[in-house]
C-alpha cells in the first residue's frame, strides 16, 4: 500500500531523514516511535507532500506519491491527521466533517457522516457544538472522524494520545483498531512507545532520523534497547 525506499528529506538544506526504507501494508497497523525531534513528524509530512523528499521514491497504491500535491493524494485516499489536529475552530462538529468530505464532489455525505457518528458518537451529540469548545479528546476524534470523511486508504496519524486523559487515550486507541478493521491502513506517530507499541502490527524505531529497528510491535517492546531507550525499563 506505502513504500518508502531511500527516502531523504530536510528543511532549508538540512537534512533530517537518512535513506529511509519504510512499508505499511493493506489492513496493518504500523508505528514509528522515537524520542523528540527524531523525525516523526518530519516523516509524515514527507509521505504526505507537506515536505519535499531529496533522494529516494515514494508509491501509494501502485503510484508515484513523491512530488505530488497533497490534495492529489488525499484524493487517492492518502490522509493525514497532523499533531495539533488543524480542525476549523468557529465551525461546527457537523461543519468540520462534512468539509472533510469534500474528494466525494457532490455525493450526499449522510453514510459517511453516519459511520464516523458510530465510530464517535460523543461527536453526533456534539454536532451542532463549535470544535474550538470541544475538550482535547474530542478535537482529536473530530480531527480524525474528518479524515474519515473522505474515503481514506491510509491514514496518517501524529501523535494522537497527546494530552489526552489515559481513558480518553484507550478511546482513541480502540478507534484506531476499529478503523483498521474496516479495511484503513494506519501509520501512526507516537513519543508513548507503550500505546504505540501495543497497538501496532508492526513498528519502526527512528532516531536521529534514520530507522534503527524494526519488528512486530510486541516483539520490539520487549527489545532490551527500546526498553532502556523508550518504556523507561
Ligand atoms: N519547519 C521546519 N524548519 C526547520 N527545521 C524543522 C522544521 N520542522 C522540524 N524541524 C526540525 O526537524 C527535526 C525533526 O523534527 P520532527 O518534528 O520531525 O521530530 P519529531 O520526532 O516529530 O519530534 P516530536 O516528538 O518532538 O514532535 C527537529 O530537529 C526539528 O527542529
Amino acid at each position: 500500500m506505502l513504500t518508502l525506499e531511500g527516502v531523504s528529506a530536510g528543511y532549508h538544506g538540512l537534512q533530517i531523514l537518512h535513506e529511509l526504507d519504510l512499508r505499511v501494508e493493506e489492513g496493518e497497523i504500523v508505528a514509528i516511535v522515537g524520542a523528540n525531534g527524531a523525525g516523526k513528524t518530519t516523516t509524515l509530512k514527507t509521505i504526505s507532500g507537506l515536505v519535499k523528499p531529496t533522494a529516494g521514491t515514494i508509491t501509494f497504491n501502485g503510484g508515484r506519491a513523491d512530488g505530488v500535491r497533497p490534495s492529489e493524494l488525499v484524493a487517492r485516499g492518502l490522509l493525514h491527521v497532523p499533531e495539533g489536529r488543524a480542525l476549523f475552530g468557529p465551525l461546527s462538529v457537523e461543519e468540520n466533517l462534512r468539509m472533510g468530505g469534500w474528494t466525494r464532489g457532490r455525493k450526499p455525505l449522510d453514510e459517511p457522516l453516519g459511520e464516523v457518528f458510530g465510530l464517535f458518537p460523543i461527536l453526533a451529540e456534539r454536532r451542532a457544538q463549535a470544535a474550538e469548545t470541544l475538550s482535547g479528546g474530542q478535537q482529536q476524534m473530530l480531527a480524525i472522524g474528518r479524515a474519515l470523511m473522505a474515503g481514506p486508504r491510509l491514514l496518517l496519524l501524529d501523535e494522537p494520545s497527546t494530552g489526552l486523559s489515559p481513558k480518553l487515550t484507550w478511546t482513541v486507541l480502540d478507534a484506531i483498531k476499529a478503523i483498521r478493521d474496516r479495511g484503513v491502513s494506519v501509520l501512526l506517530v507516537e513519543q508513548n512507545a507503550a500505546h504505540a507499541l501495543n497497538l501496532a502490527d508492526r513498528a519502526y524505531v527512528l532516531e536521529s532520523g534514520s530507522l534503527v529497528l524494526e519488528g512486530p510491535g510486541p516483539q520490539l517492546a520487549r527489545d532490551d534497547r527500546v526498553r532502556a531507550a523508550y518504556l523507561g525499563l
